[in-house]
């Protein structure tokens, strides 16, 4: 089976190659392709019906070229028939395979290497336990001396501390978001700005404002965890944070899954709903979106459903299905949308939030920005927000923020200057200025 398999790859990636050559030497590779950044940039999927990824990276329109399209289309057609049948015969033919089938494509690619290689499970759990030990060690211990270094300082009230979670694989298109975090950073303490906000608070303060890094979390999905194991570490991650006082944590996403557990754990060590303010094209509600109930298209029914909302506003939206709408209806969420948004500007720019709750919780999702303001993102929908609009919406919120997210910034889709990424870091800022006091 394996040899048949290996075969099959091989003659593949030939066909593949003379494929490739024919193609490109009788015409123009598209501009995109072009492009250095194409190739990481490719949608995981093409979401059109009659599109055929594997043609994707190459396009042909000459009419005297639909034998090698034919070609192209009888060889994908034969080796996915090949595929699936190998897939299905190693599956019956090995119990060891039988359980993988069910574990899918969307994640845990690296347990099923480890058990291909037959690594003993006592084995893979202990490194799992471990790395997931080693990884919130690291977290706890970066708070404690950030705490430390804020009382040593006199102390605050509130303090602002940035915590990454470099996360991309529940995105339902691009993965890149989960390379936002160093960039956000590098554009928070870019020369070509100040480190004060626009109400005149001075970021270099670690009253202000401070960092506790990454949860690692390529590192924890290398060793085979799972989402529910992964998402539960995330956390814990916040839950450290928030343990040493005066830190309040604000998550550098990462794909909007992430604010499921962020928001699960801050409302746990708060004990009791939040009121939040969600910024998006996308009201991100769908009961389980491509059968994922972890997707960046479902963080928020996931919120509602644990009860961890007492009210959810959602703005900006513009993108939005049927079951978007019903959901939004059966969870009581406002929905306030993109095509009313002159009229709802007063009320939006002027809330009241987090009387009679544990306190507010900001999740913005950088899509929430016209693209004008803001390209590097995976969804690009345009008739969002200006920046502007954005700000007054954050300045003149009067709430008890408590913690917040910035998501969905995915480099790989930026501008070659990073303007996006400088966006991203403003609203970081800005939010920083928010909590602390
Ligand atoms: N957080 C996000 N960017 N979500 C995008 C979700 C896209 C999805 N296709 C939808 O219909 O909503």
């Amino acid at each position: 089976m394996i040899a048949l398999n290996t075969f099959i790859q091989a003659a593949m990636g030939v066909f593949r190659l003379y494929l490739f050559i024919v193609s490109t030497a009788q015409y123009p590779r598209p501009e995109c392709a072009q492009n250095p950044n194409f190739y990481q940039t490719q949608p995981k999927k093409l979401h059109h019906p009659l599109s055929s990824s594997s043609i994707s990276s190459v396009s042909i329109t000459s009419s005297n070229t639909k034998s090698v399209q034919f070609f192209i289309r009888l060889f994908t057609f034969v080796t996915r028939a090949l595929r699936f049948l190998c897939s299905h015969l190693a599956a019956s033919s090995s119990s060891k395979f039988a359980g993988m089938k069910s574990i899918g494509r969307r994640g845990i690619h690296h347990l099923q290497k480890l058990n291909a290689a037959s690594v003993p499970s006592e084995l893979i759990e202990n490194g799992q336990n471990r790395v997931i030990e080693a990884s919130l060690t690291l977290i706890r211990e970066r708070a404690k001396l950030k705490a430390e270094l804020i009382r040593a300082m006199g102390g605050a009230e509130a303090s602002t501390s940035l915590l990454g979670v470099p996360l991309g694989h529940n995105s339902s298109f691009l993965q890149g978001p989960a390379f936002a975090p160093p960039r956000i950073r590098e554009a928070i303490w870019c020369g070509s700005t100040n480190s004060s906000t626009e109400e005149g608070k001075e970021l270099n303060d670690p009253r202000i404002l401070t960092d506790v890094g990454d949860v690692p979390i390529q590192e924890i999905r290398d060793c085979g965890v799972d989402d529910d194991r992964l998402m539960n570490t995330v956390s814990e991650s916040v839950k450290l944070v928030m343990e040493q006082d005066p830190l309040r944590p604000l998550v550098l996403g990462g794909d909007h899954s992430i604010s499921f557990p962020v928001v699960r754990a801050v409302s746990e060590k708060l004990g009791g709903p939040l009121d939040i303010l969600h910024l998006d094209a996308h009201p991100d509600i769908y009961h389980s979106f491509e059968g994922n109930k972890y997707s960046h298209a479902s963080s928020f029914a996931r919120i509602m459903e644990g009860g961890y909302a007492r009210r959810l506003l959602q703005v900006g939206i513009r993108s939005i299905t049927s079951e978007g709408r019903e959901q939004g209806k059966k969870f009581g969420v406002e929905q306030y949308e993109m095509r009313t948004f002159s009229s709802d500007r007063h009320f939006l720019e002027n809330l009241k939030l987090g009387q009679g709750v544990k306190g507010v919780y900001i999740s913005v999702d950088v899509d929430c920005l016209d693209p004008a303001f803001a390209p590097g993102v995976s969804h690009i929908e345009p008739g969002g927000l200006s920046f502007r609009d954005v700000l007054n919406i954050l300045h003149n919120l009067q709430a008890d923020v408590v913690a917040a997210d910035v998501v969905e910034f995915n480099p790989q889709r930026d501008t070659v200057d990073g303007m996006t990424a400088m966006v991203a870091a403003k609203i970081v800022r800005e939010l920083a200025a928010k909590i602390s006091k």
